[in-house]
This record gives C-alpha cells, sequence and structure tokens, in this order.
C-alpha cells in the first residue's frame, strides 16, 4: 500500500514560514505584502478558489484585495485594472483567475501583468527564467512549485536515474513542471493528446505526474510497482450516494486501485491543490521582499 503524501500538512508548513516573513516585513518595513486577485464572470468553482485564496492570504497577515468583475467586462477594461496593478507600490503580487470568459484574451492580459508581481509564473520572462535555468531571480508557477515540493518530499532533492513523466503540457502547469524535474535531474518524459499508448509510456515512471482535467484516467496497470503519483486533475463529478444533485472532487489518477501499486501518491483534495494556494502565498511574499529590498524567504 502507498503512502499517501500529505499535501495540506506540507502547505501549512509552507503558510508557516509565509506567515513569519510577512511578519517580518511590516516589523521591519511598516509593510504588508499585497496580493491582488482578479476575477471575471460568475463561474462558481473559479469563485470558491478565489475565495480560498483570499482567505489564506489574509491569514497569512497579507493585505488582500479581490476584484470581482462582470462577465460582460471588455479587454479594455481588464487591461486598464492590471495596468492600475502594476502601478500600485502597494501591491506586491497579481493574479488573473483562469480561464477567463472567451472573448477575453488571456494571453494578452496574462503578459501585461509585470514580471515582478507575475505570482503565477505566467509571464514569459519567468517562463523562460525557469526554462534557461534560473530558479533564483523570476517566480515559478505555483502548482508545479508545490507539486515539486511533494516529489522532493518523498524522494529528496536529487532526482539521478528516475524517469518522470508528466501527462499534460500546459504552460500553466505542464511545461513548468517538466523543466523542474528535469533541472532536479530527472529524466522526463511529456505526455499528451496526442502521444501514443499512454499505458506503456507511464508504466516507466518512477515519477508519474497527471494533469489533464480527466477523471481517474490513469489506472493501476499503468503503474510502475513503487512509483511517486503526483495527481494534479481537479474533476468535480455527480455523486448521488450523498445525495440527489451532489458532487464529489477527484483527481486524474483512480486513487483507490493506483493505491495499491504506487509507493507514494497524492489524494484529490488534500494533495497538490492545497499546496498550489500555498505557493501563491510563498510567491507573493517573495515578490513583496525583493520590492521592499529585505532577506527573501526559501521555501
Ligand atoms: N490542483 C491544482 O492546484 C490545479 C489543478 N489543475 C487541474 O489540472 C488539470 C490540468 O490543468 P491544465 O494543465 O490547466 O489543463 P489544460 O486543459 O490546459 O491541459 C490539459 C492537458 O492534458 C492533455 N490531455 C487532454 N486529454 C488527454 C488525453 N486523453 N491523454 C493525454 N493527455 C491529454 C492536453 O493535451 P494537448 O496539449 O494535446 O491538448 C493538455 O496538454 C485540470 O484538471 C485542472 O483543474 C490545474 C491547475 C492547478
Ligand atoms: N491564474 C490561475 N492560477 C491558478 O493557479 C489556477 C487558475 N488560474 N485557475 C484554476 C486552477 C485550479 N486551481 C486550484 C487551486 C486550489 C485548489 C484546491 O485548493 N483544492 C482543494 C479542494 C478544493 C475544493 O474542495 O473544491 C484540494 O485539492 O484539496 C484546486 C485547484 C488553481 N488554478
Amino acid at each position: 500500500m502507498a503512502t499517501v503524501i500529505d499535501g495540506k500538512l506540507a502547505a501549512e508548513k509552507v503558510i508557516a514560514t509565509v506567515t513569519q516573513a510577512s511578519a517580518a516585513l511590516e516589523s521591519q518595513k511598516g509593510v504588508r505584502p499585497g496580493l491582488a486577485v482578479v476575477i471575471v464572470g460568475d463561474d462558481a468553482a473559479s469563485h470558491t478558489y478565489v475565495a480560498a485564496k483570499s482567505r489564506m492570504a489574509k491569514q497569512c497577515g497579507f493585505n488582500s484585495i479581490q476584484h470581482s468583475l462582470p462577465g460582460d467586462t471588455t479587454q479594455e477594461a481588464l487591461e486598464a485594472l492590471v495596468s492600475d496593478l502594476n502601478a500600485d507600490p502597494a501591491i506586491h503580487g497579481i493574479l488573473v483567475q483562469l480561464p477567463l470568459p472567451k472573448h477575453l484574451d488571456s494571453e494578452r492580459v496574462t503578459q501585461l501583468v509585470t514580471s515582478e508581481k507575475d505570482v503565477d509564473g505566467l509571464h514569459v520572462v519567468n517562463a523562460g527564467k525557469i526554462a534557461t535555468g534560473d530558479f533564483e531571480t523570476g517566480l515559478v508557477s505555483c502548482t508545479p512549485a508545490g507539486s515539486m515540493l511533494l516529489v522532493k518530499q518523498a524522494l529528496g532533492d536529487d532526482l539521478s536515474g528516475l524517469n518522470a513523466v508528466v501527462i499534460g503540457r500546459s504552460n500553466l502547469f505542464g511545461k513548468p513542471m517538466a523543466l523542474l524535474l528535469l533541472a532536479a535531474n530527472a529524466t522526463v518524459t511529456m505526455a499528451h493528446s496526442r502521444s501514443k499508448d499512454l499505458a506503456s509510456i507511464c508504466k516507466n515512471a518512477d515519477i508519474l505526474v497527471a494533469a489533464v482535467g480527466r477523471s481517474e484516467m490513469v489506472k493501476a496497470d499503468w503503474v510502475k510497482p513503487g512509483a511517486t503519483i503526483i495527481d494534479v486533475g481537479i474533476n468535480r463529478i455527480p455523486a448521488p450516494e450523498k445525495g440527489e444533485g451532489k458532487t464529489r472532487l477527484v483527481g486524474d489518477v483512480a486513487f483507490a486501485e493506483c493505491e495499491k501499486v504506487a509507493g507514494s501518491i497524492t489524494p484529490v483534495p488534500g494533495g497538490v491543490g492545497p499546496m498550489t494556494i500555498a505557493m501563491l502565498m510563498a510567491n507573493t511574499v517573495v515578490a513583496a521582499s525583493r520590492a521592499l529590498g529585505v532577506a527573501v524567504p526559501k521555501f
């Protein structure tokens, strides 16, 4: 039976460091880290995540500001808000919740966020820094950064000799995750919707990371015995057993069967999700520390 990796506990440790660093900033500089979260439209799941982020930011002692814009917001209005936040010295981190409504150009908005405040790590400058091996001066996308902490907790800092497979190649997760694994000396394969025979690609993985968005796609017979599995997927599916119209969260990995084969595995919920929020706080306190010229905490 696999060890279940406790993402909530790992996230609490990150949050403890963030809270300390935030308090130190306030006592040394009289400034609280400022995080602005922008959400457009009324997608229920997005509002749940954003509320959780704002709650955690307050718990860390941040100045937490949420901008909720209506679903028919124009590109110009959204860009004007981001430009204001870029220029606001009280704001150290800006996150524009994705996906945006279809009529908006999310790439333009993402690239408008100044790279120093890009706590999502999506600006080309930050994406380029991790691609070229600079892990010191930029900001790393929260979910890969958090997933990497969980991998290192299970396997140590050096992944030499280990095969890693990442399913999914998004800019938000798959690509940066593959680069972080590569930097830790793993031999990395990136799989995606055009990959052939995913099962046999995965069977070779000492570290298997799934970020697809398909409920319980990874089956036990895809898993190498003893592998470390990181399940990034967040899928809400009907749960009639909980009552009419109820839902539950599942990952991209069939947990119950894979748990019997893997060496360690993250659950959903309680795995990568809490780490994402914790690393958003970490990135914000890092950005604030840089902006104010104080020592930057390590995570
Ligand atoms: N826990 C957390 O904190 C977070 C969770 N997530 C979750 O992770 C999942 C992925 O998110 P994200 O990366 O943003 O999603 P995207 O939709 O941007 O990317 C999905 C990736 O999966 C690939 N894919 C789709 N279908 C298949 C298939 N049948 N076989 C193999 N690969 C496939 C796609 O391939 P192709 O490129 O060829 O289309 C694509 O690269 C979602 O469930 C999301 O909710 C995301 C961010 C944070
Ligand atoms: N610009 C941007 N950055 C993101 O990082 C981003 C985004 N947009 N859009 C959506 C995805 C998804 N995401 C999650 C964050 C936390 C949980 C999380 O805390 N999950 C809990 C459960 C939450 C619940 O019960 O619904 C858990 O897994 O334990 C999940 C998913 C961030 N994303």
